[in-house]
């Protein structure tokens, strides 16, 4: 499998317009949240854990009472790559299901 290459901020703005509640931030992309109690933001984190095991791309997670954040960045690269957005996109179909 081919390293993941490094996503230039135009192709991260492209990416963006179709991955609604997600922002840049540096090196990485972020999306906070807001779920409807504690536990169901547990419950979030835990099915985004699954994701990211299967996908083997891995999260930073902030958990503030019912507010879960997501930062994904490439560690092995730096910054974004396809890696991210595709985790991304499968972590927002988890949500639109809350
Ligand atoms: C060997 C390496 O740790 C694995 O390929 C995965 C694990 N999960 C990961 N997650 C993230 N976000 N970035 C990585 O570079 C990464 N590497």
């Amino acid at each position: 499998m081919t390293e993941p290459q490094l996503l230039s901020d135009d192709q991260i703005t492209e990416t963006l317009r179709d991955l609604p509640g997600w922002e840049a931030r540096p090196g990485a992309l972020f999306r906070e949240v807001k779920a409807p109690t504690f536990m169901a933001g547990i419950r979030l984190v835990d099915e985004v854990a699954e994701l990211a095991e299967q996908l083997n791309h891995h999260p930073d997670i902030g958990i503030r009472w019912r507010t879960v954040s997501f930062s994904l960045s490439t560690h092995v690269r730096g910054g974004v790559t396809q890696y991210d957005v595709d985790l991304a996109r499968r972590i927002t179909a988890v949500v639109d299901q809350l």
